[in-house]
This record gives structure tokens, C-alpha cells and sequence, in this order.
């Protein structure tokens, strides 16, 4: 299914949508979830247990056009996180791809989503590469992604990629992440390795790190929300990314006040945890994110 094409069966609660831009959204409704996957990026918009919060930020004045990549939810980066790829577009193709729907089953706790890019899409978008990518999203009273690559390829190749996980906090002068005591980080705005900081990690200006050779849970918190528990597998490095106050009016679909009210914290294979997949050789990295 692209932003053009023909809508097959779902089963009961879950239905295309397509945006006053024509933009097409796998609607999910649940007794557990609200969900909204954008099936160009496989991008996850939105998931909200009943009764709580959305667990994502989404960018408000985002109008989600056809063919964006989105600010906010969560995009795939994928094959390459960031700028690892010169003269590519930032974090790989996938968050502008379009990903076709391989199944959804309805649970009673939760709803699983399984999306791939198709091999014609992945062979126009990367000629010289060999790979297959999947995703699957488990959405109930948490979520959870999970994001295979396979070098189907005759030769090793080199993954890099994030699952960037925009999270809403209420207030980003108050926001504390947890867990990431003593653990090294890459500060891409100065391109210093840098030893980790005692404490919980706060958030008063432009913050762009990959915390590496850490693969344990982290929880955020904000004054007057529910603290957020955030865990990755398949990876040991967690970017965290909050624009700041300057940067935020030179984004791309953000609110110039939109640093206050985010902060990114992405399961990702990037810096030091780059992937070199063999040959058949597969690899899989998750997050989850839930109260
Ligand atoms: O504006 P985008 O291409 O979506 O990137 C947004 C941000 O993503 C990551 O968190 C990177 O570490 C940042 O350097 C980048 O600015």
C-alpha cells in the first residue's frame, strides 16, 4: 500500500485513512490502543494506550504531507544513521520509502504490524546494495519496534541506523533522563568523546550525543507526567537529540518552542556501534517504550 494504491482487507479496528494531503495512515483502534503508522517511513505517528497519554511527540505544525519525512513519532533511519553516507540524504532512505503492509494481527492485548520495503523499492532506491528490510510493531499498553536488515548480498556491507524515537516531556527545563550514569558519549556538535556525567542527564541547551557501549533500559521523566521507560536491543548506543532554542527555528515541520516539549531517545547502531553485516548475516534492533 503507497500513498496511491489499492487498500486490501484489515481486520476489524484497523483501516486506511488518508490525510486531507493525501498522505495514506494505517488507523489502528484497539481496546488497549490508539495507533497511526504512515506507510511511507513505516512511520510510526502516534500510539496511545486507552486511558493514558500519547507515549510520541508529534510535531503540531507538521501537516504530514505525501512523501515528508515527519517530525515527530518515530522515523526509521536505516541504512545509515545521520550523515555516515556523504552527499546521501541524512539517515538513509527508509523514512521516505514506500513500505508495503505484510500483515496485521489483531491480539487481545495488542496489534502487530509487519511492513517491508519491497525488493523493487530497495533496488531503484540502492542499486549498488543487496539488502531486505522488515518492521514490526507490537502496540498495546506499550510499544514496541523491531526493525530486521538482512545483507542478502554477496559481500559484507556496513549498517548504520536509529529508531528515533521522538518522546513527549511537559516541560524540557524539568525533564531528567535515567541511566545513563557514567556512560561515554560522542558529542556530535563538537565531535569530543566525552566520559559520562554522574546523575541524571538534563537538558538546557542543544544537545546532540551518541551514548555508546550502553545497551540498559533508560527512563525520562518531567515534572507532572508519567515517567517513561525506554529499552533498545540489538544495539549499544542511545542518540539523544534535543535542538535547543536556535536550531529549533531552522528545523524543517518544528515549532520554534518545539525543544521544550521533546526530547529524541533512539535505540540506534551508530558511532562506535556500527554493523558489519556478512553475507545472509542478519540483524535485528528494538526499542520499547511504555509507563
Ligand atoms: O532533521 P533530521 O534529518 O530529521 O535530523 C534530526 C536529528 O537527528 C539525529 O538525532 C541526529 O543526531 C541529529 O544530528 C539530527 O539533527
Amino acid at each position: 500500500m503507497t500513498d496511491s494504491a489499492a487498500t486490501p482487507p484489515l481486520p476489524n479496528g484497523i483501516t486506511y485513512d488518508t490525510n486531507a494531503h493525501g498522505r495514506v495512515i494505517l488507523t489502528i483502534e484497539h481496546p488497549n490502543v490508539s495507533a497511526r503508522i504512515a506507510m511511507t517511513g513505516a512511520h510510526l505517528v502516534s500510539c496511545r494506550p486507552s486511558g493514558e497519554d500519547d507515549l510520541l511527540w508529534m510535531s503540531p505544525v507538521d501537516e504530514q504531507k505525501p512523501g515528508t519525512a515527519l517530525r515527530g513519532g518515530i522515523p526509521i533511519c536505516w541504512p545509515w544513521f545521520g550523515n555516515d553516507r556523504m552527499g546521501a540524504p541524512a539517515h538513509g532512505v527508509a523514512r521516505t520509502a514506500d513500505w508495503q503492509l505484510d500483515s496485521v494481527t489483531v491480539e487481545h492485548q495488542q496489534v502487530r504490524v509487519q511492513m517491508s520495503i519491497p525488493p523493487e523499492t530497495l533496488n531503484s532506491l540502492l542499486p549498488e546494495e543487496r539488502w531486505a528490510v522488515s518492521v514490526e510493531f507490537v502496540l498495546g499498553r506499550s510499544l514496541a519496534v523491531h526493525l530486521t536488515t538482512r545483507n542478502i548480498g554477496n559481500e559484507p556491507q556496513l549498517l548504520s541506523q536509529a529508531l528515533h524515537t521522538y518522546l513527549p516531556v511537559s516541560d524540557i527545563a524539568s525533564a531528567e533522563i535515567h541511566g545513563l550514569t557514567s556512560v561515554r558519549y560522542l558529542d556530535k556538535l563538537t565531535d569530543e568523546d566525552r566520559p559520562g556525567q554522574p546523575g541524571p542527564l538534563t537538558i538546557t541547551q542543544e544537545v546532540d550525543r551518541i551514548y555508546y557501549q550502553y545497551a540498559g533500559p533508560v527512563r525520562l521523566s518531567s515534572a507532572g507526567k508519567k515517567d517513561l521507560a525506554i529499552t533498545r536491543n540489538g544495539c549499544s548506543a542511545l542518540v539523544v537529540w534535543n535542538p535547543g532554542p536556535e536550531k529549533s527555528t531552522t528545523l524543517s515541520q518544528f515549532p520554534a518552542n518545539g525543544y521544550q516539549h521533546m526530547v529524541c531517545l533512539e535505540a540506534a547502531n551508530a558511532g562506535p556501534d556500527k554493523r558489519l553485516l556478512a553475507p545472509w548475516e542478519s540483524h535485528t534492533i528494538s526499542t520499547t517504550v511504555g509507563y
